[in-house]
């Protein structure tokens, strides 16, 4: 990219820099016309579209090489390793071109279910001999595994059934010897167990094939929104009537998305949720890896192996045994829950011939291909869909670009034009005027793609109870729920909410669905926002607008930024250092921001909307409610913030030392910080982080936010020694909680209305450790 940026004559650059959207079509065709010839850019294209160099295609070799370490780390007993090379050889196998390849496949399914099996996983062991089977009915070892899987998960009936097919298919005499001695220890097991209770075929369900994490539909959207105009932010959404709290009121799939690159070898390419020990492949490149065989054919894979029910066999086996065969073939595959005549759209299927421009290219400009793509198959005809891209109807922040910016947006619509005419055969003309829609698409991507993130919950410190019903909490006593950006998307609609720093309504996502909630009563016309990232009590207001400005291209005039809060008054304020006094200070910095935004102050909101974020009442700091009171209260606009000076007692303070006490201090907060990632927190660390704690209660303003952040650092680190009673006052002092005498049920449900508030009916299933907690708690009472 940079090579190809640098060869652009600077006359180019100049007109590319001072053009709006409605010239693109022509910048688009001058670049087009100068790279065209350019020996530099046809090797690019060639070396990211030329199937003889593709990278990303199956090959028997590198399959073979993964199988055979995954064999000889199966032999040592080490079962994880062996596992993680299966998976890679199964990412290299072929599962469609002719009965070797079929085979190579179905012995790394097997063998990796041995693994499995091995590891306790047994679900995930018989789902592999099922993939086995599909490819390969008449493989004996196939049905054998399936049998000793189907055995441990007491599924006797199932396993009796797998190792007499499995013995019609054998044809060495050792072999059948060996099937018919596991035969009778299964016979003497089922005897055994029938004995104790009665079985029955738990594990044996219809889903074995499909992706758990399907959405539930247990709660339905009822809230009428409408799209409204807005003076300052353009279009955005409001709603038609009241909206009580917690209410859902949109949800949708994604136009197209795309997981991120850092997280490719461990979420699924289709659903984005985390992938299970069993993962499949792609059965067309070396690329994507997915949860089920349900996620496979929807994103585009293939079928292969005995899908197309060409498979033959021995005349030997009974017919009853036919029809097991037959069931379990179809029940087994993953491509028969997706609907063939659903109107769906196969995603991954243009990017996966094996060429690797889809895991060269930057996300975004991947995803700009799949929108383009759908928007094509959409239309049904294939003459570049340039209609159906300007009906997405989005913004775009083209005008706002720098060149550079410009340049490279060019750049790669030129290259991913020809990657998608080499790879999906579409009459993609190669003009300026068609490469032109790839470039405004491009533009509507940064302004409102959403980044998907996936809740991960990191549960430890000792064992509460197992529950059957609830194992996802891994009988743990304490849990973090970690956020991770895993993917981004285009949702149409839910892409018409404006941004707030101070949102009303709450975004989340279950799988590739999004979810928007109220976190707060709203009334009937008023606007429904969300935050696209910063938030009042998280960054400070100057911070907030620099981050929204670099990524979204826009200047936040959101309430959070332009009325007066509590919180960035005292995000990053000092306390006052007169003995008895607890006032506020503020440095240089945000004296002037907040002296800032006073001058903004057009119509002075009324103290509603203030107390709705902070219950000032409940401050203890009275300078804070005074000075909010003084701000808001100011219709002149001639107030003075000094720097230095307590706003409660107006001394002087001399924050240089203030900060210099702090900074060092932060520094043993940051080593504790460090140790509890690695897991090592020493008794030395913990007592100077301690020590360090008290000097920046003395200094900083208790509102601060490195005060929560230095508490919360404390608060983890006496949980992961397991000193519960200190680590839950910490914890109180980060979120300045004061439970009084609260009991454990009480905290408990107010963490549950705090779940039940941004997650509604998902919060179950977003948060599980909540339930292990609940029913801990019932036991106390
Ligand atoms: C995802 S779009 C939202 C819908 C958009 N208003 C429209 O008319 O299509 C994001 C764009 O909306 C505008 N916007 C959203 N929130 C804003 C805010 N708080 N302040 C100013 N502009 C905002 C900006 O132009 C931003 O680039």
């Amino acid at each position: 990219m940079e090579k190809l940026k640098a060869v652009v004559p600077s006359g180019l650059k100049g007109i590319l820099s001072e053009s709006n959207p409605e010239d693109i079509p022509s910048t688009c065709s001058s670049l087009l016309e100068f790279f065209q010839p350019l020996p530099l850019f046809q090797k690019v294209v060639r070396e990211l579209t030329d199937p003889e160099t593709a990278l990303c295609a199956k090959n028997v070799a590198t399959a073979l090489d993964f199988k055979q370490k995954g064999n000889e780390y199966f032999s040592s007993g080490d079962y994880a390793k062996a596992l993680a090379f299966y998976s890679q050889a199964l990412r290299f196998a072929p599962m469609e071109v002719d009965k070797l390849d079929e085979m190579l496949a179905t012995t790394i399914y097997v063998n990796r279910a041995s693994s499995l099996h091995k590891m306790g996983l047994l679900i995930e062991a018989l789902r592999d001999c099922n993939r086995a089977v599909v490819l390969s009915p008449c493989y004996a070892k196939a049905w054998y595994r399936r049998g000793t899987a189907n055995a441990s998960l007491q599924n006797f009936e199932d396993a009796i059934s797998d190792m007499t097919v499995a013995m019609n298919m054998e044809v060495s005499l050792g072999g059948k010897n060996q099937i018919k001695d596991k035969l009778k220890i299964i016979l003497d097991q089922r005897k055994r167990t029938m004995r104790e209770s009665s079985s029955t075929n738990l594990h044996n369900d219809k889903n074995l094939g499909s992706c758990s994490n399907t959405v539930s539909t247990d709660e339905t959207c009822q809230i009428k929104l409408q799209c409204v105009s807005t003076p300052s932010k353009g279009r955005g959404m409001a709603s038609l009537s009241d909206i009580a709290q917690a209410s859902l009121v949109h949800s949708e799939e994604p136009y197209a998305v795309i997981l991120l690159k850092h997280c490719r070898d461990n979420y699924c390419h289709f659903c984005l949720s985390e992938l299970p020990a069993d993962m499949v492949p792609c059965t067309s490149c070396s690329i994507s890896l997915y949860c089920s065989q349900h996620c496979q054919a929807k994103a585009g894979g293939k079928p292969s192996g005995s899908n197309s029910n060409n498979y033959s066999i021995p005349k030997s086996v009974p017919p009853d045994l036919e029809r097991y065969i037959a069931k379990t073939l179809a029940i087994d595959s993953g491509y028969a829950l997706v609907d063939a005549n659903a109107d769906h759209f196969f995603e991954h299927g243009h990017e996966c011939g094996g060429a690797h421009w889809p895991a060269v290219l930057p996300c975004e400009i991947v995803l700009a291909g799949r929108a383009l793509v759908k928007s094509i198959v959409d239309k049904g005809h294939s003459k570049g869909g340039s209609e159906t891209i300007e009906s997405l109807e989005l913004l775009n922040n083209y005008a706002q670009m720098t060149l550079e910016r410009k340049l490279e947006t060019h750049i790669y619509s030129i290259i991913l034009a020809y990657c998608l005419q080499q790879s999906y055969g579409l009459e993609f003309s190669l003009t300026g005027a068609s490469i032109s829609q790839l470039v405004i698409l491009i533009c509507q991507i940064k302004v409102n793609s959403m980044a998907i993130v996936q809740m991960k919950s990191v549960d430890a410190y000792g064992p509460l109870e197992q529950s059957r019903s609830q194992p996802s909490t891994k009988g743990a006593l304490t849990s973090n729920i970690e956020q991770i950006r895993v993917g981004q998307a285009i949702y149409p609609a839910g892409s018409l909410f404006n941004h707030s720093c101070q949102p009303n309504v709450h975004a989340y996502f279950i799988s590739r669905t999004l979810f928007i909630r109220t976190t707060e009563f709203v009334p009937a016309g008023y606007p429904l926002e969300l935050s696209y990232g910063p938030q009042v009590g998280q960054q400070e207001f100057k911070v907030r607008q620099q981050l929204l400005e670099d990524r979204y291209s826009f200047k936040c005039q959101c309430g959070g930024c332009s009325e007066m809060n509590l919180s960035d008054l005292v995000i990053n304020a000092f306390r006052c250092a007169k003995p008895n006094c607890l006032g506020t200070v503020l440095d240089s910095c945000m004296a002037k921001h907040t002296q800032q935004k006073v001058s903004w102050l057009q119509v002075i909101p009324n103290f509603g909307s203030f107390e709705r974020h902070l219950p000032i009442d409940k401050l203890k700091r009275e300078d804070i409610s005074k000075v909010a009171q003084l701000l808001l209260e100011q219709t002149n606009r001639t107030f003075q913030v000094d720097p230095g000076y307590c706003l409660n007692c107006g001394s002087y303070n001399d924050l240089e030392s203030s900060h210099a006490t702090a900074k060092k201090a932060e520094i043993y907060i940051y080593r504790l910080h460090n140790a509890i990632n690695s897991m090592e927190v020493a008794t030395n660390t913990l007592t100077d982080a301690l020590e360090s704690l008290y000097i920046l209660r003395s200094t900083l303003h208790a509102y601060n936010k490195d005060m929560a952040e230095a508490e919360d650092n404390l608060a983890a680190a006496y949980c992961s020694i397991g000193e519960l009673h200190p680590a839950m006052d910490h914890s109180k002092a980060s979120i300045k909680l004061s439970l009084g005498d609260s009991t454990v049920m009480d905290s408990i449900n107010q963490l549950d209305e705090i779940f039940s508030l941004y997650y509604g009916s998902h919060s179950a299933r977003i948060f599980p450790y909540l339930e292990s907690l609940k029913r801990e708690a019932s036991k106390l009472y």
